[in-house]
């Protein structure tokens, strides 16, 4: 492997930022066929709504000279027209705006699972679940109560200004300067609603991620009697969140008198200097009629788009957020699909894990930044930022085929993090890395994974049944298989009730010990057909008896596989063919564990701790 294959991830060329309101547009397009259809339906209710005016000046002009009531049969006929158009229009929208927000639901779910593992090492689950929930739901009112708002209410304002012109163009003027003056204002106003609406959403996926960690520690938590005190955190950051929704609440409370002032001037303005212009003969008492009732059609939209402005800066708001998470590259996946092998291979391995990461999402709900400038498109280079302390040094081991290998050494030493670059999690800063006798930066990661079988150290349970459990990795398992490797976990009895393999684990796999949930991760990893295992301390949760049962069943298990345990426990290693101790990121010593008592300090040491010799 090369330098250049570092902890970075590969740039992604479509991942630079396209700005929100372009990615708002993108979202629009793709339903522009039922926006398309609104936008008929808006123009057909501002048609007819436009045309009431006109048909209740010629009554006014033709009461008491000639029969009105066609012309009444024709008002009532466009007053039900305009309200169907509306009706439709909404249905229409509303179903819009939920499939718009499905779409980006399905993007979000994508890429959050498929995020490069150093992203959710840095960034809060809490606020990675708030951006797939509400800031969605924001995106919806863009098409709820934005863009059709906006277009119809053009649309009709437009409508409206003709007719008035062809009325009375001089007092048109008048009234227009004062309704552009106030739309100017509100305008400003409104970027302040992007920008303080996207930090509402932080504090608010602050909130999340703080009580989403709370609920996952919660007894340890109320064990502490620490209830109050993480209840005061939360606390502060709803507050913080409500100072943000009063911010937005201020600058739309300012707007609405603004408008309203607006609106009233207009109309003072028509009813005086109209009605002068009526006294004067210039203007007819039915055109002032017709007047009035356009700037009434002009008024009601300028609110709407008014409020749509603000609706749509908002959800721009909400867009920056997914956007930011949409601009990180997924893991790639490049590479040739790896022939299978069972032994691996590192040769001078040097690696630090990325820890400039922090600022790759604005979960920071102090973050203050505009939010129109580019998010980040792609993870930090690691030499643009200070240099990350190094977790592995010149690391050079051997993993025989269909051998049990161990890892050993103190808390911190680097053994996980061996783990996880076996699995292509990240990849080494330097040195190489070989499945068999393929360099792991030429293999796809998917194929390299496909050989492994891992078991964390805190094994993880999904939420579901025993049955969702064990197919994780392999859907196409028998009842009989499960059955299997349940008994091999010493599991079968625990499940034999009814509902069985149907039997629900909780959230976390609460219901189930900590060495039950190991058992039930390592039944997992049996009925995986992967040529190497790997194991995170199988036996770090469990007591002698479950300690047995977990060993018996990783001895069958690792028949004719390549087995890397991890453990603290050097009892429970003791049999491997090659124990490798590990120190400060370093290969200390390697060799079985009676060779290792003779040659290495630091083994023999922690077997002395340990009362094996
Ligand atoms: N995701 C991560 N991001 C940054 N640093 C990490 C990460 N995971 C581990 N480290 C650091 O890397 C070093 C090695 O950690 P690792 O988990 O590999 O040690 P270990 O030998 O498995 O320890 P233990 O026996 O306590 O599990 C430690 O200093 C640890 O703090």
């Amino acid at each position: 492997m090369t330098e250049s294959t570092s902890s970075q991830e590969p740039k992604d060329p479509k991942s630079t930022s396209p700005g929100s309101f372009r990615v708002l547009l993108g979202m629009l397009a793709q339903h522009r066929g039922p926006l398309f259809a609104a936008l008929i339906l808006s123009l057909i209710a501002s048609a007819t709504g436009l045309a009431q005016p006109a048909i209740i000046n010629l009554v006014i002009e033709k009461i008491g000279e000639e029969p009105v009531t066609s012309l009444i049969i024709v008002l009532t006929a466009v007053l039900i027209i305009s309200s169907i158009a509306d009706a439709f229009q909404i249905f229409v929208l509303t179903r819009t705006a939920e499939h718009a927000v499905l779409n980006t639901r399905r993007s979000l779910i994508t890429r959050l699972l498929r995020l490069p593992i150093s992203v959710y090492d840095t960034q809060r689950t809490g606020d990675l679940v708030t951006r797939l929930g509400s800031d969605t739901t924001l995106v919806r009112t863009a098409f709820t109560g934005g863009i059709v708002d906006m277009v119809g209410g053009i649309f009709t304002m437009v409508g409206a200004i003709v007719l008035m012109a062809l009325i009375d163009p001089p007092l048109l003027l008048t009234v227009l300067a004062v309704l552009v003056t106030a739309t100017i204002i509100v305008v400003a106003a409104s970027s302040k609603i992007q920008k303080y609406t996207k930090q509402l959403q932080q504090s608010v996926g602050a909130l999340g991620a703080g009580m989403d960690r709370a609920l996952g520690a919660i007894r340890t938590i109320r064990s502490a009697n620490a209830a109050d005190r993480v209840d005061e955190e939360l606390q502060v950051q709803a507050q913080q969140a409500f100072g943000r929704g009063r911010k937005i609440a201020i600058i739309e409370g300012a707007l609405y008198p603004i408008s309203g002032l607006a609106l009233q001037l207009s109309f003072l303005i028509v009813l005086g200097f109209g009605g002068a212009r009526v006294s004067a003969g210039v203007l007819s008492v039915g055109d002032l009629v017709a007047f009035v009732l356009y700037l009434f059609m002009l008024a009601m939209p300028l609110g709407l788009i008014f409020s749509a402005v603000n609706t749509i800066r908002s959800a721009m708001g909400a867009i920056d957020r997914i956007q930011e998470v949409m601009n990180i590259a997924a893991e790639d996946d490049l590479g040739r699909p790896a022939r299978t092998a069972q032994s691996i291979t590192f040769r001078d391995v040097d690696f630090s894990y990325p820890d400039n990461l922090t600022g790759i999402l604005s979960s920071n709900p102090d973050a203050t930044t505009d939010p129109s400038p580019a998010p980040h498109s792609e993870l930090p280079s690691t030499e643009a930022a200070v240099q990350p302390a190094p977790v592995l040094t010149g690391v050079s081991l051997e993993i025989p085929a269909g051998k049990t290998t161990a890892l050993v050494g103190p808390s911190g030493a680097g053994k996980s993090t061996v783990l996880s670059l076996i699995q292509r999690f990240y990849d080494p800063s330097r040195g190489t890395i070989l499945l068999g006798d393929q360099d792991f930066a030429d293999l796809s990661r998917s194929s390299v994974r496909e050989q492994i079988g891992f078991v964390e150290q805190e094994a993880a349970i999904l939420a579901g049944t025993v049955w969702q459990n064990l197919r994780l990795a392999n859907p196409q398992v028998t009842d009989a298989q499960a059955w299997s490797a349940l008994e091999r976990v010493g599991l079968k009895e625990r499940f034999s009730a009814a509902p069985g393999l149907d039997t629900v684990i909780g959230d976390r796999g609460v219901s189930l010990s900590g060495g039950q949930r190991q058992r039930l991760a390592l039944a997992r990893m049996l009925l995986m057909d992967s040529s190497i295992l790997l194991l995170d301390e199988p036996t770090s949760a469990v007591d002698s008896r479950n300690e047995e049962l977990i060993l018996s069943a990783i001895n069958t298990a690792s028949r004719n596989r390549t087995l890397v345990v991890v453990a603290h426990r050097l009892s429970t290693v003791t049999d491997a063919d090659q124990i490798i101790v590990l120190e400060e990121g370093r290969v200390a010593a390697s060799g079985t564990h009676a060779e290792l008592i003779k040659t290495s300090p630091l083994y023999k040491e922690l077997a002395n701790k340990q009362m094996l010799i």
